[in-house]
C-alpha cells in the first residue's frame, strides 16, 4: 500500500518524501521491523518511538509515521498524534476486518474473561465459527494461542481480526480494556454489541479516579451507534448490568439499543431463585424470549452475571433460550477461576484470579457460603499496578478467611517485602488477630503452609494469579502455575 493512500485517511496529516513509497507491513516497535515496514513512532508513556527512528530504517523500515521530522533518510508520514493515527491506518491498511464479523465487545472491572468464554461457548455450540480475543487466549480458527495482553494494540489487532475475517469467522468475541479503550486500541473496530460486567476498583494507578477510570470504559458505549464504522444498516447493541451504578451513565452515552441483565433489578434479563453450592448454581431466568431454569456448573453469585450477560448475548442473535440453556449448562469452570485442584486430598483446594478488592470479595463471600469448616486464602497484589487497592485487598480477605497467608503476586520491578506492607494496614483495620495471618514473600512457601494447615471441611483459596504459569519478577518471568505448585504441596504432605 502506498504512503499517500494512508495519509489520506488522516484529516491532518502530510508528507515527507516520496508518497507512492510502498510499505508491506506496519510496526510500532523497531525490535520487530521487517523490510518494507511502515514503522510508526509512538510518544508513549515510558518511552519515545521517534527515538528508535534510525534503529527502525537500519532494520528495513520503508516509511515512518511521525509527528515531527527526524533525521533519517526515509519517506515520513507527519500527523498530529501517532497513537490516533496509529489505529486508523491499522484499520485501512488490513481492510476493516471488523466489518466483516459480528465483533462482541466485553469491557469492566470483573468478568470479562469468563463472559467471553460463555458467550463463545453458546455461539460455537450454535455451530457459528468463532474467535475468540482476551487475558488468557486467542482463538483464530482451529488455532489457540496463549496471550499476554487483555487486548491488543491497534495493529496486532486489526492484523489478527484480519487473520480471524479471513478464515471466515463469524464472531469475534473480544475482552476490551479500560487501557484500551483509553489509548485508542480499538477504534475503527465495528462493535455489534458492547457488554458492560461492572465496575469496581482497580487501575487508579493508571487513570488516577474512578471517574476517569469509568469514563474510559464509557468509550465502549458512547462509540456504538456513533462512531461511523461502516455497515451502518445492521443494529446495535449495548448490554449493561443493570444492578451497576455505571450503567445508567453509559445507556445515557450510547446510541445502541440498550437491553440490560441483572439480579436486584427489573432488568430484561434477569436472574431469580439463585442456588449456589460448591458444584455449581441454579437460578431462573426471565427473559424477553421466555423463561427457564438453568443449572450450571459454575459456582457464585458473580457467575450468575457472567451467565446472564451471555444469555442476553445470545438471545440478541436471535438463539432460542432452550438452546443457550443446553450451551451455557455444559460449560466446565474457565481456567483458573475458582479451578478445583484435586490431589486426592481430603478439602477444598480452589485456584481463583481475583485480583482486585471486589473480585476478592466475590470469590471469598461465594467460598464462605459452602465452606463447612475454615477459609484459609493465600494472596498478594501485583507490584507496578494500583497501590491503593492493596490494603483493601487486605481488609476483604481478612473479612472472610479465617488464616491469610498473605504473599507475592507478580512482584514485577517493586521490592516485594514493601508490597506486603502495604497490604498489612488493611489486615489490621479488619481487627484480624496477628496470630491469624503470615506474611511470607515465597509464593511456594505460602502455598505449601495453606495445604499443610488444612483439615477436612476446610477450603484454601490461592488467589490472584488463575491461569498464569509464570511469576513475573525483575522483568523475568519464572515458571510457576498456582496449580501444579498446589498438586505438589499436597503430594509432599500427603506422600506417606
Ligand atoms: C499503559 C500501557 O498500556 N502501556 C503500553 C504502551 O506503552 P506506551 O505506549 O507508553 O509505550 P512505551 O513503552 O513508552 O514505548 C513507546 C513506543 O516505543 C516503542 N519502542 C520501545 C522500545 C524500543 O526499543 N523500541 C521501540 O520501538 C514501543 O513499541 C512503543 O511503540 O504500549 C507498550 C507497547 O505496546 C506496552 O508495552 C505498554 O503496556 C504496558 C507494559 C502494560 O503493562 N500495560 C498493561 C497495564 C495493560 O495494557 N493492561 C490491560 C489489561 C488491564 C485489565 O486488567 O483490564 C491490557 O489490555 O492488557
Ligand atoms: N462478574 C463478576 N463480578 C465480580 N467478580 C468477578 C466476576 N466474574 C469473575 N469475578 C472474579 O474476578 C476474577 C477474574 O475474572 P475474569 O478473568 O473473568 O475477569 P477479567 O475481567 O477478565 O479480569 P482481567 O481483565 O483483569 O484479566 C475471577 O477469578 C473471580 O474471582
Ligand atoms: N490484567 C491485570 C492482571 C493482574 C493479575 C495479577 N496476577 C497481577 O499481576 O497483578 C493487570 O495487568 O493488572
Amino acid at each position: 500500500m502506498q504512503l499517500k493512500e494512508l495519509a489520506s485517511q488522516l484529516a491532518v496529516s502530510h508528507i515527507l518524501g516520496d508518497g507512492e513509497t510502498v510499505v508491506t507491513g506496519i510496526q510500532t516497535d523497531s525490535r520487530k521491523v521487517r523490510p518494507g515496514d511502515l514503522f510508526l513512532c509512538i510518544s508513549g508513556l515510558v518511552t519515545d518511538g521517534h527515538q528508535y527512528a534510525a534503529k527502525a530504517v537500519q532494520a528495513g523500515a520503508a516509511a515512518l509515521v511521525v509527528e515531527h521530522d527526524v533525521d533519517v533518510e526515509v519517506p515520513k508520514l507527519v500527523v498530529k498524534d501517532s497513537r490516533y493515527a496509529m489505529a486508523v491506518i491499522a484499520c485501512h491498511f488490513y481492510g476493516y476486518p471488523s466489518r466483516e464479523m459480528k465483533m462482541i465487545g466485553v469491557t469492566g472491572t470483573n468478568g470479562k474473561t469468563t463472559s467471553t468464554y460463555l458467550i463463545d461457548a453458546i455461539l460455537s455450540g450454535q455451530g457459528f465459527r468463532t474467535g475468540l480475543m482476551g487475558t488468557i487466549q486467542m482463538k483464530i480458527g482451529s488455532q489457540v494461542t496463549d496471550m499476554e495482553r487483555t487486548t491488543l494494540e491497534a495493529v496486532d489487532l486489526q492484523r489478527h481480526l484480519r487473520q480471524m475475517a479471513d478464515v471466515g469467522t463469524d464472531y469475534c468475541i473480544m475482552e476490551v480494556s479500560s487501557h484500551a479503550l483509553d489509548l485508542g486500541r480499538v477504534k475503527g473496530c465495528r462493535f455489534r454489541t458492547g457488554v458492560f460486567t461492572n465496575l469496581t476498583q482497580d487501575h487508579l494507578d493508571y487513570h488516577g479516579t474512578m471517574e476517569r477510570y469509568q469514563a474510559a470504559k464509557g468509550l465502549l458505549f458512547s462509540r456504538l451507534g456513533n462512531e461511523f464504522t461502516g455497515r451502518s444498516d445492521e443494529r446495535q447493541f449495548a448490554l449493561l448490568n443493570a444492578d451497576d451504578p455505571a450503567s445508567a451513565e453509559y445507556a445515557k452515552q450510547t446510541a445502541a439499543q440498550v437491553v440490560t441483565y441483572g439480579i436486584d433489578s427489573e432488568a430484561d434479563v434477569r436472574a431469580e431463585r439463585i442456588e449456589i453450592s460448591s458444584k455449581g448454581t441454579r437460578f431462573r431466568c426471565v427473559t424477553f424470549k421466555g423463561t427457564a431454569d438453568f443449572q450450571t456448573k459454575l459456582v457464585g453469585k458473580f457467575n450468575v452475571y457472567n451467565s446472564l450477560a451471555a444469555i442476553a448475548a445470545a438471545l440478541l442473535e436471535g438463539i432460542e433460550l432452550d438452546a443457550v440453556k443446553s450451551s451455557l449448562e455444559a460449560v466446565h469452570a474457565v481456567d483458573g477461576r475458582l479451578e478445583v485442584v484435586d490431589a486426592g486430598q481430603p478439602f477444598l483446594v480452589l485456584v481463583d484470579y481475583a485480583h482486585t478488592p471486589d473480585g476478592l470479595d466475590n470469590a471469598l463471600s461465594t467460598v464462605k457460603q459452602f465452606t463447612k469448616g475454615r477459609v484459609l486464602c493465600v494472596f498478594g497484589c501485583g507490584g507496578d499496578r494500583d497501590r491503593t487497592k492493596r490494603p483493601l485487598m487486605g481488609k476483604v480477605t481478612a473479612k472472610y478467611s479465617d488464616y491469610l497467608y498473605v504473599t507475592s503476586d507478580n512482584p514485577r520491578t517493586e521490592d516485594p517485602g514493601q508490597i506486603l506492607l502495604d497490604i498489612v494496614p488493611g489486615i489490621e483495620q479488619s481487627g484480624m488477630p496477628a496470630e491469624r495471618y503470615e506474611l511470607i514473600a515465597d509464593r511456594r512457601e505460602a502455598i505449601e503452609k495453606a495445604i499443610a494447615r488444612a483439615t477436612p471441611d476446610d477450603v484454601v483459596l490461592i488467589a490472584g494469579k488463575g491461569h498464569e504459569a509464570y511469576q513475573e519478577i525483575m522483568g523475568v518471568k519464572h515458571d510457576f502455575d498456582d496449580r501444579q505448585v498446589a498438586k505438589e504441596a499436597i503430594r509432599g504432605r500427603f506422600r506417606d
